[in-house]
């Protein structure tokens, strides 16, 4: 039989060719004959802007949802955390793949001590600053953008100490020595997303097709606790410039346990919650409105209205 071609849409950057090629052997050993479809986003041009400041949604998806829609790509490859939680009309999550863990870490070329009065992190998530200023108020945070690449760069040229990534990145890069210290998932909840691989297609894609990509790249577990992690963000109406974080794991009954929360931008107020379940969807849209009706909701519009 003849093997078909599956042309996977990724973005340029290495990270994104390794997330890319991660998926295209998958599909290799199931029989298809993937190629690489690489792209540069609007979110990749504007580099010298914080990301919250671009301000729209989907900086990094909509050119390759376009190709979606147009047939050129069949499939596109993303962090699972960069993908909005409202897809548009027509597209999907098709797969979640398994995840890698999902903490964030810092890393340095030196040893790093948290307790340090002068210490400078470099990070442009309003989560992670707004984290760092809950729990390390004597922190102080930069603005760094760019690729893993381009930051590590920056931080060698010591206007920081440290990098506050996601390990999962840092691990697919082999910069596993760099890592000095490793952020407590329970404390310092991750984003919703983190550490997995999504792949996202449209409804144009022949079912028989999208069928037999799931079954080679899906991964049950990472999927359903992203599906209650997803679910979450979008009852909070986050998006990805909002200091909202989640993060669900399976318990071994077979419940799912989320824990999630929201963030003031100067960490000064911080409302988490945990809830137990066993329907994804239920139990995301349960967590965020009991976050929203605990003072949640006062949070993200303060937010919102400091954003405008
Ligand atoms: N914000 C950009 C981004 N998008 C995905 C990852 C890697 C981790 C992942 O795939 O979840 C990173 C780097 C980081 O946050 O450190």
């Amino acid at each position: 039989m003849e093997r078909r071609v599956i042309k996977i849409g990724t973005r340029k950057s290495k990270l994104a060719m390794w997330q890319a090629n991660y998926v295209a052997d998958m599909l290799d050993a199931a029989g298809f004959q993937p190629q690489l479809v690489p792209i540069e986003t609007k979110g990749d041009k504007i580099q010298h802007v914080a990301l919250s400041k671009i301000g729209s949604k989907g900086v990094f998806t909509e050119e390759l949802e376009s190709m979606l829609r147009r047939g050129q790509i069949d499939v596109a490859v993303h962090s699972a955390k960069d993908l909005q939680s409202k897809l548009p009309d027509g597209f999907k999550v098709l797969s979640f793949c398994e995840r890698e863990s999902p903490d964030d870490v810092i890393v340095s070329d030196k040893e790093i001590d948290l307790n340090d009065p002068k210490l400078i992190l470099g990070t442009s998530s309003t989560r992670r600053i707004a984290m760092l200023k809950h729990y390390y108020p004597h922190i102080t945070t930069v603005d760094v953008r760019g690729n893993l690449q381009t930051r590590l760069e920056k931080m060698k040229s010591g206007i920081m100490d440290g990098l506050v990534l996601a390990y999962a990145g840092v691990r697919r890069m082999n910069y596993d020595d760099l890592v000095k210290y490793w952020f407590d998932t329970e404390r310092f909840i991750p984003p919703v997303g983190q550490g997995s691989v999504a792949i996202e297609i449209h409804e144009n894609l022949p079912v028989e097709t999208a069928s037999r990509i799931k079954m080679a790249t899906n991964h049950p577990l990472t999927e359903k606790v992203l599906l209650a992690e997803r679910a979450f963000l979008r009852r909070m109406d986050g998006g990805c410039s909002i200091p909202v974080f989640g993060h669900a794991e399976m318990e071994s009954d077979g419940q799912i346990i989320l824990k999630g929360g929201i963030a003031s931008l100067d960490g000064k107020e911080l409302i988490q919650r945990t809830m137990y379940g066993s329907d994804p969807e239920e139990l995301g849209t349960s967590l965020a409105d009991e976050i929203l009706q605990s003072g949640g909701k006062k949070v993200l519009e303060d937010i919102k209205s400091a954003m405008s």
